[in-house]
């Protein structure tokens, strides 16, 4: 995203804070409880670590923070999935407007999507996203994201279903 300039910039500050918190989770001293999705829900809420209707003493917990990347993992993996099937005269702008208004728009105040539909005005073309990827010909691109968006779709739905299981999908 780095590479894409640094309107961006807000994006990817909180992407890498978000993870930065779940990474002092892992090597912390309580980080053996967080080496799964499934060990980190099961201590963080069997020691009433998370804050499940308002934000209180635990605004940081490990499933809030994550529940925050798994739902930018649907943005990518409908962004992805845009970009897989594009044509020429695709835009990105247009495919990545639709992936978050389908995602992570809904999650979003109305500043947040205002900042964010700015920035999508400032995606460069279709071409460039390719070779940001940084993984051959277009066609070669095109293969290596039908062998990944199967993968990023289990991995979403395992997240899903636990968090849905939980009751976890709407943490402040
Ligand atoms: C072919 C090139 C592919 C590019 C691949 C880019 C890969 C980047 C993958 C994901 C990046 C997006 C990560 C965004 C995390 C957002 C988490 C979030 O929703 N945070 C908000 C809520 O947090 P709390 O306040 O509750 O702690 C936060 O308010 C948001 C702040 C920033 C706005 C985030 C907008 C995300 C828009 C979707 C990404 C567009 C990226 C466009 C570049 C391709």
């Amino acid at each position: 995203m780095n590479s894409l300039g640094s309107v961006f910039a807000f994006i990817s500050k909180d992407a890498v804070n978000k993870i930065q918190i779940l990474e002092n989770f892992l090597t912390g001293e309580n980080g053996t409880h967080y080496l799964t999705v499934q060990s980190m829900v099961k201590y963080e809420l069997d020691n009433e670590l998370v804050d499940l209707t308002k934000r209180g003493s635990h605004p940081e917990s490990g499933c809030r923070t994550l529940l925050r990347l798994h739902r930018a993992l649907r943005w990518l993996q409908l962004f992805l999935e845009s970009l897989r099937t594009s044509t020429e005269d695709s835009k990105t702008s247009v495919m990545c407007s639709d992936a978050y208004n389908a995602s992570l728009a809904q999650h979003h105040p109305w500043l947040i999507r205002k900042a964010t539909g700015m920035a999508f005005c400032a995606l460069p073309g279709r071409d460039t996203f390719f070779e940001v990827l940084n993984a051959g010909s277009h066609q070669e691109v095109v293969t290596l994201l039908g062998e990944a968006l199967p993968l990023i779709s289990e991995v979403y739905q395992i997240t899903e279903d636990l968090y849905a299981k939980n009751n976890l999908l709407e943490l402040p």
